[in-house]
């Protein structure tokens, strides 16, 4: 594989938790433009590497480079500077701003705190534009004066990846963005991460197979922390360890 096609690389990664290994030398390269899924059955440390990834844990041992950067260490904010995002939970969320003001404070941080400048009106206008235009490309026009606190739970997943998508970021990192969603809202989530990876990265962490399947140009699958297969969904899915690992814990 060609270096400059490879955004985000990870090697050797691994992570101990007193004693046990959660992640055990992972090795993950991650293509530019391409929608990259983690999967595994329940424990595999799907989550450990995703929160290695965005710096949200250190690893005892391994590297992660991204655009050709040595990362390892890097703060969570450093490396959102560099361009990788992750999506922010819920929770993080302002539950009594409207949608609209929401992704305006995303914007607003994006331009840092330290510069006030912002507070101006036609500046705030400025980011009130940008702002619409990140609700409507995550089609919650309809919400954008709801307040996030009644927003149906859907709709609340949409907002987060538009807080996501106000920092800009080549790449984005999604942790189980359909967890909890019904029918309608996974397909309306799929359409829209399919639409934003047009011109960034995604890697995301999910459990529900048939949107991997759907969407994902290459998929890694881990088991007891380890990469167990690597490779189109095609590939994977009649991949006898894969099909043992994922039967031996009932997942089907
Ligand atoms: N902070 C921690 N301290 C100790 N053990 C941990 C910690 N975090 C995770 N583990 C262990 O590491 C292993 C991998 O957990 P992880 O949450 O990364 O798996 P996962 O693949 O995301 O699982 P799931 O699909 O259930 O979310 C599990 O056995 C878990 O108990």
């Amino acid at each position: 594989m060609a270096e400059e096609e490879v955004i985000l690389k990870a090697e050797g990664l691994t992570k101990e938790f007193k004693g046990f290994v959660a992640v055990k030398n992972v090795n993950l390269h991650v293509r530019r433009g391409t929608i990259h899924a983690l999967i595994g059955p329940n424990g595999a440390g799907k989550t450990t590497c995703f929160n290695l990834l965005t710096h949200f844990l250190t690893p005892t041992a391994g590297q992660i480079h991204f655009k050709g950067r040595n990362i390892t260490g890097s703060s969570p904010a450093a490396i959102a500077r560099m361009g990788l995002a992750r999506s922010f939970q819920i929770s993080a969320v302002f539950p009594h701003l409207s949608v609209r003001e929401n992704v305006r404070v995303a914007l607003q941080r994006k331009l840092g705190n330290s510069f006030f400048f912002w507070r101006s009106e036609r500046v705030l206008n400025q980011l009130d534009g940008r702002a619409m235009e990140l609700v409507t490309a995550v089609g919650l026009e309809a919400f954008a004066e709801q307040q996030a606190v009644d927003l149906p739970y859907g709709r609340k997943r949409a907002l987060e990846i538009a807080t996501t998508l106000a920092l800009d970021p080549e790449m984005m990192l999604l942790d189980e963005p359909m967890a909890g969603l019904g029918q309608e809202d996974i397909k309306r989530i799929a359409a829209l991460i399919r639409t934003v990876a047009r011109d960034r990265t995604v890697l995301m962490v999910e459990h529900n197979m048939s949107v991997v399947a759907d969407l994902s140009d290459t998929i890694t699958v881990l088991a007891r922390g380890e990469v167990l297969a690597e490779g189109p969904y095609a590939t994977v899915s009649k991949d006898p360890a894969v099909v043992e690992a994922y039967v031996g814990t009932g997942h089907g």
